[in-house]
């Protein structure tokens, strides 16, 4: 009764009478119910990545000692701690990593993006900011992730803080999303415009993170374990919040704690491809060449221990968990969620049709045909680590309510100069695709958002949607293909039943990417 009223509250605060359209009073209780359960399980999504918790998990400091252990190592802590960080997150690590180790740190340096303590600040996370007299020197930069003088600048002082460091010392590295542009040092004779020019280049045709980052590696002192090289024979700890799917090390913010297995002939393999071999600047060929006859080869990193504290396979866990505490039978379907939103909606919308069927039709009398379709669909989106055979058995299984989680991070290709992100535009064509199926009798709901709180260039985190949409959207007169064909989903959104379906959670301080979650409750 409790949770029924503080739903009733929460949805006081959008206005009833578009919400009551189309269903019948009973069903707009247990729908209201259903959407505060989706915004729940997202942040908890969320919590288990916050910066706090993840480094209490991952480091853990004997006082009388000084021992810290970080996995099954230890390090002699004796005012011996340096610590330096980029990354979209790094800001809230930063301030946690001090707050447990404080009293061995001796100095650290992070580059974090343009205007981020403003941001956290207005948020009134205090535990995302430093205190005011911390031994971390923050750089803001990067503007629209784009590395700019500043996160230089940031670089410099990085490299100059890891080259001081002698075999007595220790330097914790936080890493995350977004640290590739706030780490920008490039080999001269590049210079950083043209670095900028190149990965913008890269980014316009196609090139995906991994051939992005193997190009910036190339061409960078910081990268591709050069951050390492630099602080050797120091030790070196780094801590890393994953952004990647499959969380590579050495593709996240360009692995710069991790020697480098890229040859010139990769790289030239990617420039080839993207068409940009035969316009390489002058200074590009020169770097690429030393590199070729460089007799070291990789950089050498045995002085490092590189860890994830972070990834969308532990935020999803984290839900799952929640899901089976609010009773439902819940499963991670895969965090490796990628390819073109609009075959992940299909993909969203023929799943829900199936495990639909399946809930209320368990004597396994779906339709062959459909199932075929989703195994197929499944194949085409390349979802290498998807558990649909697990995820469908489980469903049969259920007798009550289910929770299908995923993660990864879908692209988009912009249409028209609308508002949008990939969280909210795969919300709208999924609640088209639910709309397409005759569900009944399951309620289904399926909420999409991004764990850094932030939506492409919009101030919501995601949407959530229920098969009714498209109906609901056109008797408030939206037509939802039309938001669609110029990539408006925002404002669809903002519009749709006066923003009740938006996901609005402010920014979070962490980034493992993007959470989906289908629910399939029968009624
Ligand atoms: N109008 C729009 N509609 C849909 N998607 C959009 C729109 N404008 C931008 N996007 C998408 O938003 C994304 C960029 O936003 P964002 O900064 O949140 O993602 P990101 O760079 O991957 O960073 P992060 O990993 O921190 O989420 C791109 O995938 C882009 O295609
Ligand atoms: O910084 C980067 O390189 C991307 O965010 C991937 O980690």
């Amino acid at each position: 009764m409790a949770i029924a009223l503080q739903v009733l509250r929460h949805f006081a605060r959008a206005p009833l009478r578009p919400l009551l359209w189309g269903l019948p009073l009973t069903r707009l209780a247990s729908s209201m119910a259903l959407a505060e359960q989706a915004r729940q399980l997202f942040e908890s999504t969320v919590g288990a990545v916050l910066p706090g918790p993840m480094l209490q998990r991952a480091l853990s400091l004997d006082p009388d000692s000084g021992q810290l252990k970080v996995r099954d190592r230890s390090f002699q802590l004796r005012q011996n701690l340096y610590l330096v960080g980029f990354g979209k997150a790094v800001l809230g690590m930063a301030a946690a990593a001090e707050e447990l180790l404080g009293q061995h740190l001796v100095q650290g340096v992070i580059s974090v993006p343009r205007g981020i303590r403003a941001a956290m600040e207005r948020a009134g996370k205090q535990e995302m900011l430093l205190k005011p007299h911390s031994r971390v020197q923050v750089f803001e930069g990067a503007e629209d992730n784009l590395p700019d003088r500043d996160a230089l600048r940031a670089a410099l002082a990085i490299r100059q803080l890891a080259e001081g460091l002698t075999a007595d010392d220790l330097l914790l590295v936080l890493i995350s999303g977004g640290g590739s542009s706030l780490l920008p040092a490039p080999i001269p004779p590049v210079t950083l415009e043209e670095k900028q020019m190149l990965t913008k280049l890269l980014a316009a045709r196609g090139a995906n993170i991994q051939e992005l980052n193997t190009i910036r590696k190339a061409l960078s002192q910081l990268k591709g374990g050069g951050l390492a090289q630099a602080a050797y024979p120091a030790q070196v700890v780094s801590l890393i919040l994953s952004d990647v799917v499959g969380d590579p090390v050495e593709v996240i913010a360009s692995g710069p704690t991790v020697a480098s297995i890229h040859s010139v002939q990769d790289c030239l393999h990617i420039l080839n491809r993207y068409g940009l071999r035969a316009a390489l600047p002058r200074s590009v060929k020169t770097v690429l060449a030393r590199a070729d006859s460089d007799p070291h080869g990789p950089h050498a990193c045995g002085h490092v221990l590189n860890v994830i504290i972070g990834s969308n396979a532990l935020a999803l866990a984290e839900a799952q968990k929640q899901a089976e505490a609010l009773g439902y039978k819940a499963v991670v379907l895969s965090t490796a969620i990628q390819g073109d939103v609009k075959n992940v909606a299909r993909f969203y919308g023929l799943l829900a049709q199936v495990a639909g069927a399946r809930l209320t039709m368990p004597a396994g009398r779906t339709s062959v045909e459909e199932d075929e379709q989703l195994y197929e669909l499944a194949a085409q989106i390349q979802l290498p680590d998807v558990q649909l055979k697990e995820a469908l058995e489980a469903v049969v299984g259920a007798q009550g309510p289910v929770c299908l989680l995923a993660g990864g991070e879908p692209t988009v290709q912009l249409q028209g100069s609308g508002k949008g992100g990939r969280n909210q535009e795969l919300a709208l064509r999924v609640g088209v695709e639910l709309g397409q199926w005759p569900l009944e009798p399951i309620d289904v709901l399926f909420l999409s958002g991004g764990t850094d709180g932030q939506d492409g260039p919009t101030e919501a985190a995601g949407a959530w949607v229920r098969s009714e949409l498209a109906s609901q959207a056109a008797a408030e007169g939206l037509d939802v293909a039309a938001f669609l064909a110029c990539s408006d989903s925002h404002t669809f959104f903002c519009r749709f039943q006066g923003g009740a379906h938006l996901l609005r959670t402010g920014l979070t301080g962490t980034n493992v990417m993007d959470a989906h979650l289908l629910f399939l409750q029968p009624q």
